[in-house]
């Protein structure tokens, strides 16, 4: 398997620890998309650390600069990275799962995406990412009529440098604040790094504009913790997910990069679950 990946941050270097042992291979290639002051860190980290995945690297700057055909690449950048990178792979056939899924809250964005995927006759997938049930409220969708309620708890350290510091004090609140209520589209925009996961809830279920979030700081949450609901004429049932944050990035539970490598696996393997 030729990989590609958009993005060298936490994500992508835990997905590359993980990689070997879930494969029992190593891909054919490695393409990583840089940004281009990472470059050269970037090829001496996947020297050091990484020559066990790929039987051959590249690093480029540019999605269009990556070497042969990629069979599947995944974006682990955030919402900027998609709309620069991800258009062009897919007119160019190549399926891409999309990690950053709330820039897809940019109308614009969500209609260019659609448009390339058609036209290159590719695919864009979405992954579960941090939270599970996602598939069983895509077949819900289907029949029509389906609510969705979304509430994002975490500690206060994974709201640093986002506009919940305008509303909260993070470093001294003892209890959970409350400091947004609106919808997915609205959440996903002003919490690009933290609010994915409504993106994906309205996309699979009744869209940005109908699907209800809450976010919340607080300073007793066991982890990063997503809890929805979901009403619909055929089923209701609720979630919670209490996710341990990434050693490298508070704000992105570690489960996110396993739903990342069930992508890969479903890809390279026999089995599709
Ligand atoms: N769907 C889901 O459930 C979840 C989705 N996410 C999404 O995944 C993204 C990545 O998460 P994570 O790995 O933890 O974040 P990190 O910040 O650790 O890593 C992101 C990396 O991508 C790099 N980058 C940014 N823009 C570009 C670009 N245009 N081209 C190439 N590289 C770029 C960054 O470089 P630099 O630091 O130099 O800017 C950084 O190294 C988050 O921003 C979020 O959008 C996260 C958690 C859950
Ligand atoms: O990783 C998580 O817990 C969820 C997250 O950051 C997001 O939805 O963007």
């Amino acid at each position: 398997m030729h990989l590609g990946l958009i993005g060298f941050g936490n994500i992508a270097t835990t997905l590359l620890e993980l990689l070997p042992e879930a494969l029992g291979r190593p891909l054919e290639r490695l393409s990583v998309v840089s940004m281009p002051a990472d470059a050269e860190p970037v090829r001496s980290r996947l020297a050091r650390d990484f020559s066990a995945v790929a039987r051959a690297f590249s690093v480029v700057c540019s999605s269009d600069q990556m070497e042969g055909r990629p069979d599947l690449v995944v974006e682990c950048a955030g919402h900027g990275a998609v709309s620069s990178h991800v258009p062009g792979l897919l007119r160019a056939g190549i399926d891409v799962v999309v990690v950053s899924v709330g820039a897809l809250a940019e109308p614009r964005i969500e209609a260019e995406l659609k448009e390339a995927a058609r036209a290159g006759n590719a695919r864009l997938i979405l992954p579960a990412g941090a939270i599970g049930g996602v598939d069983l409220l895509s077949a819900l969708k289907v029949a029509g009529d389906v609510k969705v309620s979304y509430r994002g708890i975490k500690p206060p350290a994974a709201w640093a440098g986002t506009p919940a510091e305008r509303a909260v004090d993070l470093e001294r609140i003892r209890t959970a604040h409350v400091f947004f209520s609106g919808t997915a589209r609205e959440a996903a925009s002003a919490y690009p790094r933290n609010a994915n996961v409504a993106a994906t809830l309205a996309l699979a279920g009744p869209g940005f504009d109908a699907t209800e979030v809450t976010l919340v700081a607080d300073p007793s949450a066991p982890g990063n913790v997503h809890e929805y609901s979901v009403a619909s004429p055929l089923a209701s049932y609720a979630v919670r997910i209490e996710n341990r944050p990434s050693a490298g990035n508070a704000k992105t539970s570690v489960s996110t990069v396993y739903s990342v490598l069930r992508e890969i696996r479903n890809r390279a393997g026999p089995l599709v679950i």
